[in-house]
């Protein structure tokens, strides 16, 4: 289980850290901000990114231009020496290829497409049982499931009570509401706060393509110190983490409602500019 897994994982190495070790120790700036570096190896993060764009890319869930536009941008790729495989790193194909959505309902995300994942969407793009993906794929997602704090129970546990029916990998587990978002090269999303009734008290992400930097911003910064106890924790004003590919992060109270965050398209990290984002992102 994740809480076991990740105990020693959710201590911060020093409080204003702005580098991440490979070590696999989290070095978030904030108490309420656990980011977990390197919790998907390679492997993982190839077969996971496979799936959730082939989910968004089902044909149900695409616009004619958008196929139309697949289409053709794959036509003139299957021309190339080597042609595009989509079974091959970086997974994505050019931005021009997507239909891209210009501009959130509410303005806060830019260049992206989403999806709700729902119960069994899995298993519409993992192939049959049999070969070893589908479980590889259903092993990736219960890790990525396993760091959502499960609901408070209210029944006791005896030690002769059967626990309860495992749910499949394909099917988010009740607490978990699974959102896939790509986000364009030139894609961005603009400070915010979740909604607390439509997304609970626990947000977690799982960075997947291109590396970019989050921002994170106590949303009462003007308030003085004892007031800022009361609203948001410990930790600075404004601070960056790096989402690298592969990496975790949980937002707990009191972060998750006292700071904005926010996923920038361009930014420096510790000098890294150039080699920061012109990659697409999967999240
Ligand atoms: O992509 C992410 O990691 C964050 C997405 C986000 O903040 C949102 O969809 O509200
Ligand atoms: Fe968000």
């Amino acid at each position: 289980m994740l809480a076991r897994r990740a105990a020693p994982l959710l201590r911060p190495l020093h409080p204003h850290c702005r580098c991440f070790s490979s070590s696999g120790t989290t070095t978030s700036p904030h108490p309420a901000l656990s980011v977990l570096p390197a919790y998907l190896s390679p492997t993982e993060q190839s077969l996971l990114l496979r799936h959730s764009l082939a989910l968004l890319d089902q044909p149900a869930r695409t616009s004619a231009a958008g196929r139309k536009r697949r289409r053709e941008w794959l036509k003139q790729h299957q021309r190339h020496n080597p042609p595009w495989d989509p079974a091959a790193p970086p997974f994505f194909m050019a931005d021009d290829a997507y239909a891209w959505e210009e501009g959130h309902f509410d303005g806060v995300i830019r260049r992206y497409r989403e999806m709700l994942v729902r119960d069994g969407m899995w298993r519409d793009v993992a192939p049959p049982a049999g070969g070893g993906e589908r479980s590889a794929l259903d092993a990736v997602l219960d890790k990525v499931y396993a760091l959502v704090p499960a609901p408070p129970t209210t029944t006791t546990t005896t030690t002769t009570a059967t626990p309860p029916p495992r749910a499949p990998a394909a099917s988010p587990p009740p607490h978990l509401i699974m959102h896939l978002l790509h986000l364009a090269s030139t894609g961005s999303i603009a400070p915010h706060v979740d909604n607390l009734d439509a997304f609970g008290r626990t947000i977690v992400g799982v960075s997947l393509g291109g590396a970019r930097v989050m921002r994170f911003e106590r949303v009462s910064a003007g308030a003085g110190k004892g007031e800022r106890e009361r609203e948001g924790g410990e930790g600075p004003d404004r601070f960056d983490v790096l989402l690298e590919p592969g990496s975790a992060y949980i937002q707990a109270e009191p972060l998750r409602t006292h700071y904005t965050h926010a996923v920038l398209e361009r930014a420096e990290w510790d000098g890294r500019q150039d080699r920061l984002p012109t990659d697409q992102r999967h999240s």
